[in-house]
């Protein structure tokens, strides 16, 4: 332990901090509406303006709130305001894709389906899914290891998650092939990406988007197949649940559910588990890439819990450094780098007044690289998250109250099982290729390939 109270990780700390891992361009001045919809829609970070990353409340322009401030957005989130419906945009965005599933339905509707679902992503369902996470885990290592040389680590988050999802989601039907599942997935990810400026803009909805006209035929082949892998797996009455669509289905059954809903939340959990998993795995194994020492600890650690075994649930829980990088990641690249709410009701928080259908933007890139809030934000402190606590609503990947993310616990184990089992057999360095900057549309990525070197040990 250092003389300050907190941990120290690797090399000397200014070593460390003369690195600066990428960062955002955000918009350096005001922005009108015309060149806020040209922006945004190729890449929503440009059109937050910089000064959220230095005060912690923005009033912007029409009825724009941007909030940084904690204490606010624990009020907004958990408090007085976490009845107020997700922002309207959101709806126009993914609505297509993910019908009136967990993320997007509201009221009684959404209550009942958290209901439904919250056992689901229980604590004791945990060690089931880091099982399939890790068969994925040790075949990625084996590639790596295989392939010895550059890899693109913007890709790799992707593959694994996918792998995931078709293992602990769509595994084991005879009618439909994995190969089937795989395509359709990527053609439907490749349609949610296209965020419509016409949405972004709250234009009517009626109004041609330009992603009609790339045909909804992915989202509709998407849903078939999810219907069809849902009445397959039904009809194979298993004895006891095996992976999450037998989760899914006991569901179903022992609460009739209808199976529309049923398919929406099982293309919900695609959407919202696969790309923000991926893209913190990414960026996750970059990090390490630019800090040797710390990769080198942790590698460490790992290694000292589990050489060579499948990881497994319990193995995680020894690994804090691991977890603590996990979440330094999620503070510098967070992958819903932005969400927002419509004010549903007037309120006054802290002298700041909220009429009602104000739209209340958290732009969490801001308040988690905020300098009001952390010392030197810019930089990779994995130590922030070791034998201390972060104030509430000061860092919230997962959003809060109500409406935080179901899937976090499955992330969390996810992106440890699989880290894991990739860094105690692969070491990670940088090239000479610059990193690409991040880019949010539908979820904060690198916005290009992120080449590294993978050399197994
Ligand atoms: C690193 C990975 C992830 C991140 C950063 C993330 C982030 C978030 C955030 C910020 C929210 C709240 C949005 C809001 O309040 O408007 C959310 C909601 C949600 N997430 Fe995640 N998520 C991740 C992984 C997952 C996974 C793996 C699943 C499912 C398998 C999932 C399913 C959901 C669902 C269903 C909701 C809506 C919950 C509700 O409204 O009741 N997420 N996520």
């Amino acid at each position: 332990m250092a003389p300050d109270g907190l941990h120290r990780v690797g090399k000397t700390q200014e070593a460390r901090d003369s690195v600066t891992p990428v960062q955002a361009k955000l918009a350096e001045k005001p922005i009108g509406l015309l060149e806020f919809a040209r922006h945004a829609g190729r890449n929503m970070l440009e059109v937050i303006p910089i000064e959220t990353t230095r005060q912690t409340y923005l009033r912007g322009p029409l009825n724009i709130h941007y909030i940084c401030d904690p204490e606010i957005v624990t009020e907004l989130l958990v408090g007085k305001g976490r009845d107020f419906p997700k922002a309207k945009f959101t709806k126009d965005i993914i609505g297509s894709a993910v019908g009136n599933g967990l993320i997007l339905s509201e009221g009684q509707k959404w209550k009942a389906q958290r209901r439904r679902y919250s056992p689901l992503f229980a604590a004791r369902n945990l060690p089931m899914l880091a099982q399939h996470f890790a068969e994925t885990g040790m075949e990625m290592a084996d590639s790596l290891a295989e392939g010895h040389g550059l890899v693109d680590a913007a890709q790799m988050g992707p593959a694994a998650t996918l792998t995931n999802i078709s293992r602990v989601m769509f595994a084991g039907n005879e009618e439909v092939s994995a190969e089937e599942i795989r395509v359709g997935l990527r053609k439907y990810f490749e349609y949610i990406t296209l965020i419509s400026l016409f949405d972004l803009m709250g234009l009517p909805s009626w109004l041609p988007r330009q992603k009609w006209f790339r045909s909804k035929q992915p989202v509709t082949s998407m849903r078939w197949l999810a219907r069809q892998v849902i009445e397959e797996r039904r009809n194979e009455n298993r004895p006891e649940p095996l992976d999450f669509l037998d989760l899914m289905i006991a569901a179903l059954e022992e609460d009739f559910e209808d199976i529309e809903t049923t398919v929406d939340n099982l293309l919900t959990f695609v959407v919202a588990g696969h790309e923000t998993s991926a893209n913190a795995f990414a960026w996750g194994v970059y990090l390490l890439a630019l800090h040797p020492d710390v990769q080198a600890e942790i590698r460490n650690e790992i290694r000292s819990v589990s050489p060579e075994a499948p990881i497994t649930y319990d193995d995680i829980q020894k690994m804090p450094l691991l977890r603590a990088h996990i979440r330094e990641t999620l503070r510098l690249y967070p992958s819903a780098a932005f969400f927002a709410r419509d004010a549903g009701a007037e309120l006054t928080i802290k002298g700041i007044r909220f009429e009602k259908g104000d739209a209340l933007f958290f732009p969490v890139y801001s308040l988690h690289r905020n300098v009001c809030l952390w010392e030197s934000p810019n930089l990779y402190r994995p130590e922030r998250f070791l034998g201390t606590t972060v104030p509430r609503g000061q860092f919230i990947p997962f959003g809060d109250g109500p409406r935080v993310c179901i899937g976090a616990q499955y992330a969390e184990t996810e992106l440890m099982v699989l880290m894991a089992s990739v860094l105690r057999c692969i070491v990670f360095s940088m090239t000479a290729t610059p990193v690409p900057r991040p880019v949010l549309t539908f979820t904060m990525r690198p916005g290009g390939p992120i080449i590294l070197n993978a050399r197994p040990i």
